[in-house]
């Protein structure tokens, strides 16, 4: 890829995975939290640096606050562009900028095509503030897992939140920085998605396991929930939605999430091969089984049994997610139930590989892609159906 780029529920044991999702209207909602055990949250972001309670409590609280500012700024803040610090070129300028979205729109289209091509039915502004964000995602993930990886340290990080700050006060590093800075001057986005996905990275800097769910809960949370809640403010929700903004939000954690543990559950034996194992230990333990035979990589009926268990709980992340899809604006919806039924494809592609995901990659072909899209667009054409109140599954 272009150098540009580089530069830069836990449950009870009888029931051993369980979500509480919540959907709630006028601010009335509340929500019901699985106990997960404790962890050490020191150095996490102080937004959600509360040990005595869960990961998914203390999400959930950035969930209700990222609805309140929505409901608060609407339209966005009255940013400009400021040119204290010297660039290469004038970012104001609206050739320059449009040249910066269109950059922005090619490094998209490189790295994920299809979500590219389902961003196109999004209006031009909406589909170029997605890309900008999408760019700065990218990189972020590139600063940890990308070819100079090794190089970076904690304070490579800190250095690139400070670059996010100055981002987020219209002072652009580069054009693709100014694409999000005009983003962010447009569209009610917060900063704190941005920074708690930063603090995803320093997390994979520190730690390669995971002793229990509720810590796995907040690593996902870190680097793909913040997805969403970085997504809602630009897709915007339908004026003839009646659910509640926090809902809503709510649904996008949960596709953030359940793309993330799909990609955990996907990548299980390339992970182990650099030393990682993204899946909760008390759980591996619980089905008998630990590290080692994750580095042996042998499909087992006790691998199996895992996997099964595994892969439900990431369907029923996505089950939460698809109630809030519709709730989306129109133009929206679309590439959001193409990327959610193609990620969720890959659960049953493992399926298909009798769960070996040591040595076999799931992936979803291209026929299936294709069928994928207008099955997505029929979806799509689904309005608001109103998100129900609460709605509380147990396995
Ligand atoms: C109401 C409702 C359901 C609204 C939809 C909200 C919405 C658009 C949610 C998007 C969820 C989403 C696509 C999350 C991304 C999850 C993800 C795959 C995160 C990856 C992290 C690190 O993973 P890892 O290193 O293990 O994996 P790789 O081997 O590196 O792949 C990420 C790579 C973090 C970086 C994330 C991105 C680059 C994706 C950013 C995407 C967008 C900004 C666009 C989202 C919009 C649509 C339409 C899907
Ligand atoms: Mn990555």
């Amino acid at each position: 890829m272009s150098g540009v780029l580089l530069w830069v529920s836990c449950g009870p044991k009888e029931n051993p995975i369980s979500i509480v999702g919540v959907a709630g209207r006028g601010g009335r909602s509340q929500k019901r939290f699985g106990l997960c055990n404790g962890i050490s949250f020191a150095s996490f972001s102080p937004a959600i640096a509360d040990p005595s309670r869960s990961s998914e409590e203390r999400v959930y609280e950035v969930v209700l606050k990222q609805a309140a500012l929505v409901k608060e700024k609407k339209k966005g803040t009255e940013r400009t562009l400021n040119l204290d610090k010297p660039m290469e070129g004038d970012f104001t300028n609206g050739d320059l900028l449009s040249a910066a979205y269109d950059r922005c729109g090619e490094v998209c289209a490189e790295y994920a095509k299809t979500f590219y091509l389902g961003t196109q039915l999004m209006t031009q502004e909406r589909r170029k503030a997605i890309w900008a964000i999408y760019v700065w995602c990218r990189r972020t993930d590139e600063l940890v897992d990308g070819p100079n990886a090794s190089h970076i340290t904690p304070k490579a990080l800190d250095r690139w939140q400070q670059r996010l700050y100055d981002v987020f006060e219209g002072r652009p590093y580069d054009m693709y920085d100014a694409a999000l800075s005009d983003t962010v001057s447009k569209y009610p986005v917060d900063i704190q998605p941005f920074k708690d996905m930063i603090e995803g990275m320093r997390l994979d800097l520190r730690k390669s396991r995971y002793n229990n769910f509720d810590e796995l809960y907040l690593y996902c949370y870190y680097v793909a929930g913040t997805v969403g809640l970085m997504s809602v403010p630009v897709m915007g929700i339908s004026p003839e939605s009646k659910a509640s903004t926090e809902s809503v939000y709510n649904a996008a954690l949960a596709l953030g999430i359940a793309n993330q543990l799909t990609n955990i559950l996907r990548d299980v034996g390339e992970d182990s091969r650099r030393g990682r194992v993204y899946l909760p230990q008390d759980e591996l333990a619980q089905a008998g089984l630990s590290d080692e035979d994750i580095f042996r990589g042998k499909v087992t009926d006790k691998w199996r049994n895992f996997m099964k268990g595994q892969i439900q709980r990431a369907r029923m992340f996505f089950d939460e997610a698809e109630k809030g899809v519709s709730e989306l604006n129109s133009a929206s919806r679309w590439p959001v139930w193409a990327s959610l039924l193609l990620y969720r494809q890959i659960l049953d592609s493992i399926e298909a590989n009798d769960y070996n995901n040591f040595t076999k990659r799931a992936y979803v072909g291209k026929v299936k892609k294709l069928l994928s899209l207008p099955a997505a667009y029929g979806r799509a054409l689904l309005g608001p159906q109103n998100l129900t109140k609460m709605v509380t599954r147990k396995v």
